[in-house]
């Protein structure tokens, strides 16, 4: 059986190598579905792809009628760029200081860990959850969660495990306070394309691919400035305004040397990373695409490479409800802040989660990561938490799971149906 410590087993969980473009998913299920195990928890395993384990663990309530606890994360991490790290990324070297440095330290292999022992000091002490608590982990989130999560919901599995609110990933917080998401904004990977008739480099002519593609420019240019306008000037925070960066740009016709030099090219494409608040117009945003950024009277064209919802089923934004409407999040609040923490203001994330197909489908979730006193890493180089505050949120999750799982209100699936009750 595993070492009953919650930093050996995130230590040992961190060497795993389950880094894009290859991770390792095979050796992180031996390891998980043995943690799981040893917790005496059942331990299902799914594979909706082949090589994309989906492992759902279950801490049986007392009233089986009762809606459930889903503690979600992820098993991948984003690749390093090792030669800008100060020790192997996937060594999770502990530091005199008691930071553990490895990639996933933050994004999120902490926070798995964190659920289990956290169930480990509930089980110490006798507790019995009255709603059960799934653990869940999956696959692929850092390339779009396809394989993983997206098929984890539409499965028969889901649907019976009745899902009352889950907690995905949030954020580091570089204050003293926890931070918490109630949202995401939405993420849309956009290409638009120019033609136009070729010509000797030397010739002013109208309509060339080029220029079509350099007024679409300009225009994206002014929209994004005055974003970025109001998140500089404080009237809004950076997830509350839409973001959008270039991501590819491509003209022009190869020689040898590099490129030709005097034929303007018959073809230009830019691609764009698109953000998409809840709070934002997202229809207005396509008219806009698809009548100033890629019109066809400029010869123009657009296709989304990646294209999230922004409208749950029931044609909602894709927030959780924090006021009185959701009981949960009260519960979930009350617990945390009775560890001696405070939550922040609850935000917007600005990146997408896996978080965002269970909002699809109505269901409550809160985006939480605790880590207060720490930069944010995520996908930076040098990752690393300290033990101390790892342990810290190992207390919190404690908190958590014996509010959620004993809640004795706001019953039925999903928030959204206990609307209907
Ligand atoms: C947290 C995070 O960084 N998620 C990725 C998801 C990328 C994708 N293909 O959906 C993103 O670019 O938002
Ligand atoms: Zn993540
Ligand atoms: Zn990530």
């Amino acid at each position: 059986s595993l070492p009953e410590d919650a930093v050996t087993n995130l230590r040992e969980y961190l060497r795993i190598k389950t880094v894009h473009p290859q991770p390792d998913y095979e050796a992180a299920k031996e390891f998980l579905v043995a943690y799981g195990k040893n917790l005496t928890l059942e331990v299902d395993v799914m594979e909706f792809v082949s090589g994309d384990p989906v492992i759902l663990m279950t801490w049986k309530g007392s009233n089986p009628e009762a809606s459930s606890i889903l503690l979600n994360s992820h098993m991948d991490v984003v690749p390093v760029e090792q030669v800008k790290w100060r020790h192997d990324a996937f060594e999770a070297v502990r530091e005199p200081s008691g930071d553990i440095v490895g990639r996933g330290s933050q994004d999120m292999k902490c926070v798995g860990i964190q659920y289990l022992e956290a169930i480990r000091k509930l089980q110490a002490k006798v507790f019995k959850p009255v709603r059960s608590v799934h653990v869940l982990f999956v696959p692929d989130e850092e390339i779009g969660g396809h394989d993983g999560m997206e098929r984890f919901i539409a499965s028969e599995k889901f649907s019976d495990i009745q899902v009352g609110v889950a907690l995905d990933e949030g954020l580091a917080s570089p204050t003293a306070d926890y931070r918490v998401f109630y949202g995401e904004r939405t993420l849309w990977w956009l290409s638009i394309k120019a033609v136009g008739a070729p010509g000797h480099g030397s010739k002013l002519f109208d309509g060339s691919a080029a220029e079509n593609l350099l007024k679409s420019l300009a225009l994206i240019s002014a929209y994004r400035e005055e974003e970025f306008n109001a998140y500089k000037s404080g009237e809004a925070a950076e997830a509350e305004v839409t973001s959008i960066n270039l991501s590819f740009l491509k003209a022009g016709t190869p020689s040898p040397s590099g490129f030709v030099m005097n034929l303007q090219p018959s073809e230009a494409e830019a691609g764009f990373d698109i953000r998409i608040p809840p709070s934002a117009d997202a229809e207005d945003l396509e008219r806009r695409i698809r009548e100033e950024w890629a019109p066809v009277e400029r010869n123009m064209t657009y296709e989304f490479l990646q294209k999230n919802v922004y409208r749950s089923v029931s044609a909602e934004p894709l927030v959780t409800p924090f006021d009185v409407s959701n009981p949960w999040w009260a519960v979930f609040a009350t617990a945390v802040e009775k560890t001696g923490v405070k939550l922040s203001k609850p935000e917007i994330f600005p990146a997408a989660t896996d978080g965002r197909y269970l909002r699809y489908k109505d269901f409550p979730v809160i985006g939480f990561s605790p880590m207060r006193e720490t930069p944010v890493l995520l996908h930076d180089h040098n990752e690393f938490l300290n033990e101390g505050v790892f342990l810290e949120g190992v207390d919190a999750y404690e908190s958590i799971i014996a509010a959620l799982s004993t809640f004795d209100g706001a019953d039925g699936p999903s928030y959204a149906l206990r609307e209907e009750l």
